[in-house]
């Protein structure tokens, strides 16, 4: 019974026709007023769909895949080869659409861009950062004139010297100064992909993308490169996405999220803890994605070891729900 006694559920009715009518009403705006999925999130996907067709053959790289970023956060996505990252990041950046869905970035839906707001949001909301550094920078360009350039494409009209001290400071800023009337030949593995970063934050954007950005690089290099994004995200605020197969990455963000199969699976969480003697050590914590449905991806090796399949015994606790091999044949 409601507050005002009048039943409710299927097949109830109210005290009279206006009544239900009334009810209806307020059902549909509390619908109407409740947060949208994701509605505080910087990056909001949700129930991503990515389909490619080649000849006649259907390929579900993204299978209704779910993910918050928060502003100001640096995370990892991992996952195995195939599983949909790069696919991910593709739409992320504004480079392809999702076959269905829906994904927001600082506001844009990805869904909806026409192609003049597609280029803007390439140049002004979002940065990448790709595994390949050729496709990072101009090889004819130095690496202060490669900083430059998205400044003078994008929508920002700085003067040149504005465009050139900006420049100077991020290059100072991700500790490749030494770069700055170098070109991309003249520079490492390593600092070409400290400018790539400089490059990607020229325009001060919302989220800056990073695929692979360390996989061509020795560990030692990679750590540096790493430590420049930690800065940009320190220093800047920037919100910041890597994919990376880099364990040593992916161990040193606060959130690593896997993707399996085309949606997200598991998230690990790492806080750090201090203890009596004031020792701080890092804590890390795994987690399973629960969509809104209720579906639960438990990891792979978790149902290995306890030779679970096609179904699974469940048993609700007062604060935690049991799961059980398949005890049925027994
Ligand atoms: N343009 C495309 N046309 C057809 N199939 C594609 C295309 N791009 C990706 N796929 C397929 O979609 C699936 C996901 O690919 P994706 O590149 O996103 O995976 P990934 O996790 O980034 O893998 P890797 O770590 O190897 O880069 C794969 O089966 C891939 O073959």
């Amino acid at each position: 019974m409601t507050k005002d006694g009048e039943a409710r559920g299927p097949g109830a009715s109210g005290a009279s026709g206006t009544a239900t009518l009334q009810e209806l009403e307020r059902r549909a705006g509390a619908d109407r007023d409740r947060p949208s999925y994701g509605h505080d999130a910087l990056i909001a996907c949700d129930r991503l769909v990515r389909i490619f067709t080649t000849d006649g053959v259907e390929v579900q790289a993204l299978q209704g895949l779910d993910l918050l970023v928060r502003e100001g956060e640096l995370m990892a996505l991992v996952g195995a080869s195939g599983s949909g990252k790069s696919t991910l990041m593709n739409i992320l950046a504004g480079l392809d659409v999702p076959t269905a869905g829906a994904a927001r970035v600082a506001g844009r839906d990805l869904l909806a861009m026409d192609g003049k707001a597609r280029l803007r949001y390439r140049r002004e909301v979002v940065g990448f950062v790709w595994q390949q550094t050729a496709r990072n920078l101009l090889p004819y360009l130095t690496a202060a004139q490669n900083v430059a350039l998205p400044m003078q494409l994008g929508g920002r009209r700085e003067r040149k010297a504005r465009r050139a001290r900006r420049a100077e400071e991020l290059l100072a800023m991700l500790g490749v100064a030494e770069a700055h009337d170098r070109r991309p030949y003249q520079l490492s593995g390593g600092q070409q992909q400290r400018v790539a970063i400089a490059v990607a934050l020229a325009n001060d954007p919302a989220v800056l993308l990073a695929d692979e950005p360390t996989g061509e690089l020795d560990s030692a290099t990679a750590e540096q490169v790493f430590g420049a994004f930690r800065r940009a995200n320190e220093e800047l605020g920037t919100t910041i996405v890597i994919v990376t197969h880099d364990q040593a990455v992916a161990s040193e963000v606060r959130r690593t999220v896997a993707i399996r199969d085309g949606r997200t699976s598991s998230e690990v969480l790492r806080r750090t803890e201090v203890d009596e003697d004031g020792r701080e050590s890092l804590v890390a914590r795994e987690y399973a994605m629960l969509d809104r449905a209720g579906r639960l991806q438990l990891p792979a090796e978790h149902l290995a070891a306890l030779g679970m399949e096609h179904r699974v015994a469940l048993q609700l606790e007062r604060d935690h729900i049991g799961v059980w091999p398949d005890d049925a044949g027994r």
